[in-house]
């Protein structure tokens, strides 16, 4: 393969899909030409924009000569010196991040699903090709956090993330929450703000919180974990009656991914990754989070607890992102360096999620009868889960019990629910959900 010598003067920048991070990202090469030039030094011009279809209306005006529907043949052209990839998915953009790369091209990139299921091939890549590879923009939109856990924190030693990582979800329960909002209606205003991915499910179901969680897990604890890593619960299951439940109890339901380094019971450092909905007190920082902006925690020995909050999805928040990058990568390719590359020397296990300790809310459909609350509890108990405190809504046909245990494994608290739905005094079990942020 050719690699590209690029011009002395100028950098010139192919960017790939001109949807809503990429019409941003054109838009703020063309106006801030002149500032870029000056913090990179070198002009850094748009050399093509790879589009599906050339007629396509969007949010930023380009001379026709620009666009191409050939993403391939542009990410080889001979002129072009980095690569911004906001196609995302996994095909086509592996492949063209692949042979940007083996062109000698930097590549940026906003791609966390592509990162979380096959970084290992793209890292590769990219110090077989001696350039950079970029990705900022792939976890908590605007905000900092990869570039702090892969540099800023690399001397200390991290031993906690915890976040509210998608924008799309967290806008959906604080509108159900703050507005009673309904699920459909608050989704459809999340897609029309342009925080929701291509397909919402990717949102609604975790996988692109859990595509970050990978993604940081790997940073913070320097090793590999992908998305299949990550155990994932969405928020589709989260009722009206689970967002009343948690204000009952002070609390909030928020979306959460929390990545752990754990001990295993051979005394080896794991990693733990999880993405599901929980319920946090209304005091803890998480709970003020609202609409898309994300925030992210992180705790590590030397430090303490730092926290990283601001807009975590759309457009323009996303290309400062990605502009950030940008520059980062032009300055590299102008000084002949290289930015720091892959670091996963640890190689950890990942526990399985059975033997994550948490505490939990569990609201169970009952017969109002004598004897019923010990003959609950006793199921907790056989299972070694104990009760914080219960509380009973409602009466006769209607009645319910509200459990919060303290801290179990999610082994023991799965058996309470079976041992629960298996009861003839149990109706059901309505609600399973994780309490987190509160002491023990
Ligand atoms: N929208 C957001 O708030 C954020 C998005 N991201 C990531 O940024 C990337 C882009 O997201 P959006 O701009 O929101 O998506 P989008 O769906 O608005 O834009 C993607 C664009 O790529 C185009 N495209 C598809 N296949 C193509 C091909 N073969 N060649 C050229 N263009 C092609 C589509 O027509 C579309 O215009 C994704 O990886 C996403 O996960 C990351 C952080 C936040
Ligand atoms: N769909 C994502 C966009 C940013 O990553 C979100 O809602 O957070
Ligand atoms: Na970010």
């Amino acid at each position: 393969m050719g690699v590209s010598t690029g011009s002395t003067t100028v950098l010139k920048v192919a960017v790939l899909g001109c949807g809503v991070v990429g019409s941003q990202v054109v838009r703020l090469l063309d106006e801030q030409a002149g500032d870029l030039a000056a913090r990179v030094g070198r002009r850094v011009e748009l050399a093509g924009v790879a589009v599906r279809r050339i007629d396509a209306a969007r949010d930023v005006d380009l001379p026709d000569g620009l666009l191409t529907t050939d993403a391939a043949a542009l990410v080889a052209r001979d002129d072009v010196d980095l690569v911004v990839e906001v196609i995302g998915g996994i095909e086509p953009a592996r492949t063209l991040i692949l042979s940007a790369l083996e062109h000698g091209k930097s590549v940026v990139t906003a791609n966390k699903a592509l990162l979380a299921e096959d970084g290992p091939t793209l890292f590769e890549a990219a110090e077989k090709s001696g350039r950079d590879l970029y990705y900022e923009a792939s976890v908590a939109g605007a905000i900092p956090i990869l570039r702090p856990l892969r540099e800023s924190l690399a001397g200390d030693r991290v031993t906690r993330v915890l976040g509210i990582v998608n924008g799309t979800t967290n806008f959906i329960l604080d509108k159900m929450d703050t507005q009673g909002s309904g699920f459909t209606e608050a989704l459809e205003e999340a897609q029309d703000l342009g925080y929701a991915e291509a397909d919402p499910t990717a949102d609604v179901e975790g996988f692109d919180a859990a595509a970050k969680a990978a993604i940081l897990a790997s940073l913070a604890f320097h090793t590999r974990v992908t998305a299949a890593d990550v155990h994932r619960e969405g928020i589709s299951e989260v009722s009206a009656a689970d967002i009343a439940s948690a204000r009952e109890m002070g609390c909030v339901v928020k979306l959460l991914a929390i990545c752990e380094l754990r001990t295993d019971e051979t005394g080896e450092e794991a990693v733990a990754v999880r993405v599901h909905p929980a319920m946090i007190p209304r005091t803890h920082p998480l709970a003020s989070v609202r609409e898309a902006y994300n925030a992210v925690f992180v705790e590590s020995d030397a430090a303490g607890q730092l926290m990283f909050y601001g807009p975590g999805a759309g457009g323009a928040p996303t290309a400062s992102a990605v502009m950030g990058d940008l520059v980062t990568v032009a300055r590299n390719h102008v000084s002949g360096t290289r930015g720091v590359g892959e670091s996963a020397y640890t190689d950890r296990a990942v526990l399985p999620m059975g033997e994550t300790r948490t505490r939990y809310h569990v609201a169970i459909d009952v017969d109002d009868r004598a004897g019923v609350l010990a003959t609950v509890a006793f199921a907790f108990a056989e299972h070694g889960v104990s009760i914080q405190t219960v509380r009973q809504e409602g009466r006769d046909d209607d009645a319910q019990l509200v459990v919060v245990s303290h801290t179990a494994t999610d082994a023991q608290l799965a058996a309470t629910v079976e041992h629960l739905r298996g009861m003839d005094i149990v109706r059901d079990v309505t609600s399973v959900m994780r309490v987190e942020g509160v002491d023990e």
